[in-house]
């Protein structure tokens, strides 16, 4: 397992969600703006409110102490209109069915917009993977993934790394699935291991996303990559590879945090030599070379670019009138409530949604996919190629439609993801 596990010494930082941040509100309040904008009926607007379908198992763990805890966890199938589900499995203590069915409804979305065939869906478990050895950890996916059998599988949902979870995790749910039903079926997950039939590139596809729409965003603007600021909140998969990208496209990535904190040194952090710093010692936090800061001075820098890719809700009433980043990037899903989007477009700070932002991640997801389908593997150039590509046309279409239409460059995202899924169940007969 690479997640590391807590440092004794350090003190998670004081979590900043507050009560406009219910990931869910923020997902129907989107959808009924999109809706209004699109016309469509109270019917239709129900439809695509409402998952297909929803599972709630029970996962109980015998530690490694020998004493019994119990998990609940949640696989929720928003729409599967366009395809199977598709999406990520958490593990964070504050996972539960309401945060899950928000997540949900972002991959259906985030499918739609950048063209992929799958629907949307998102599964998660209350539990601080950083509290549980990699054994229990090994036992809860084990248990998680027998509970959810029926109702996953390479033609019906697909599961893929996320918050707390890992390639490990990944290949531990395939190797379940796969013994249950007695062969390897490689193309139930993505975002597995390479010795296990994961692709070239997956681990890093998020992030280079964000770094594709990023410099798409900028070029509008006629400022060039290399000569922005750029603050990331979060340093695990995204965040991490993110500040790796951007530092080696030239930018200057001047502070980064995690749940313990964050660090500051305003001619730029020194990225590989923070990355060695983690995994020594499991957070940014006591960097040398650099300032500590909270994450809510983080997220009031005065940088071009910021990249929240943490948690949900971080972006709202109180912290987003601070906020003087001339662009936020959204790494991780929901970072944004809707009042804080409100105060961010009335201050002029350009948005670029998480269902744009960190495609990557889910579209070379679809090329692992389409890999193991096909049991032959592309190179690591190709698939970069071929996620340039997609990353740099689905910005493309929804900066277009936002510019055609007047609206944000979310209300476009959201109106291109709707309106993809809408049709498909319209044209299937599906719709009342
Ligand atoms: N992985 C993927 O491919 C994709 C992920 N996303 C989204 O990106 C976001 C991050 O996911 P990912 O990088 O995979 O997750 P990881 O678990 O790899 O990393 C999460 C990061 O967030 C930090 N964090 C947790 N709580 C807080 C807090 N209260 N304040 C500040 N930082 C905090 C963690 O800190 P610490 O290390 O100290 O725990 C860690 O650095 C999520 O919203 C996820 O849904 C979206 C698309 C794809
Ligand atoms: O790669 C995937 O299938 C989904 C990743 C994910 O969970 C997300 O995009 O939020």
């Amino acid at each position: 397992m690479t997640l590391t596990s807590t440092p004794t010494t350090l003190v998670a930082d004081a979590p900043t969600l507050t009560a406009d941040a219910s990931p869910l509100a923020t997902a129907h309040s989107q959808l009924t703006r999109v809706v209004a904008h699109l016309g469509y009926d109270e019917g239709l607007h129900q439809m695509l409110a409402t998952p297909r379908r929803e599972t709630h198992v029970a996962v109980p763990l015998r530690r490694d102490s020998g004493e019994t805890v119990l998990f609940h966890g949640f696989r929720v199938q928003h729409n599967v209109s366009r395809g199977p589900g598709k999406g990520g499995l958490r593990y964070h203590p504050s996972v539960d069915i309401d945060e899950v069915r928000a997540l949900a409804m972002w991959m259906t979305w985030k499918c739609g917009i950048v063209d992929l065939p799958y629907g949307g869906a998102k599964g998660g478990i209350g539990i601080d993977p950083r509290e549980y050895s990699a054994a229990e950890l090994e036992r809860v996916t084990r248990r998680y993934t027998s509970e959810i059998m029926p109702v996953i599988g390479p033609d019906t949902d697909i599961m893929a790394p996320d918050m707390g979870t890992d390639a490990q995790t990944m290949a531990w749910v395939m190797d379940t699935y796969s013994v249950n039903r007695g062969f390897t079926i490689p193309a139930v997950v993505t975002g597995k291991p390479l010795a296990v039939g994961g692709s070239l590139g997956r681990g890093t596809a998020t992030s280079a996303g964000i770094v594709h729409v990023t410099a798409a965003a900028l070029k509008e603007a006629d400022v060039p990559l290399s000569e922005v600021s750029v603050a990331i909140q979060g340093f695990g998969k995204v965040g991490g590879h993110a500040a790796t990208i951007f530092a080696d496209r030239g930018a200057r990535v001047v502070a980064v945090s995690d749940q313990y904190g964050g660090v500051r040194a305003a001619d730029g952090l020194d990225v590989p030599r923070l990355q060695q710093h983690v995994e020594a010692t499991g957070s940014v936090v006591g960097f040398d070379d650099a300032d500590p800061i909270t994450n809510a001075e983080l997220l009031a820098l005065d940088v071009d670019v910021l990249v929240p890719a943490a948690l949900e809700g971080v972006l709202d009433e109180s912290t987003a009138p601070a906020v003087r980043a001339r662009w936020v990037v959204e790494g991780a899903n929901g970072p944004t409530t809707a009042r804080g989007d409100q105060i961010l477009a009335d201050n002029g700070v350009i948005v670029v949604p998480d269902v744009l932002a960190n495609a990557g991640g889910v579209v070379v997801s679809y090329f692992e996919w389409v890999q193991a389908n096909q049991t032959y593997w592309w190179s690591e150039q190709e698939i970069a190629e071929k996620l340039a590509r997609r990353m740099s046309s689905a910005y493309a279409d929804v900066s277009a439609l936002a510019r055609r239409d007047g609206i944000s460059l979310r209300d476009a995202a959201l109106v291109i993801g709707v309106q993809r899924t809408a049709e498909a169940h319209e044209t299937r007969g599906l719709y009342p």
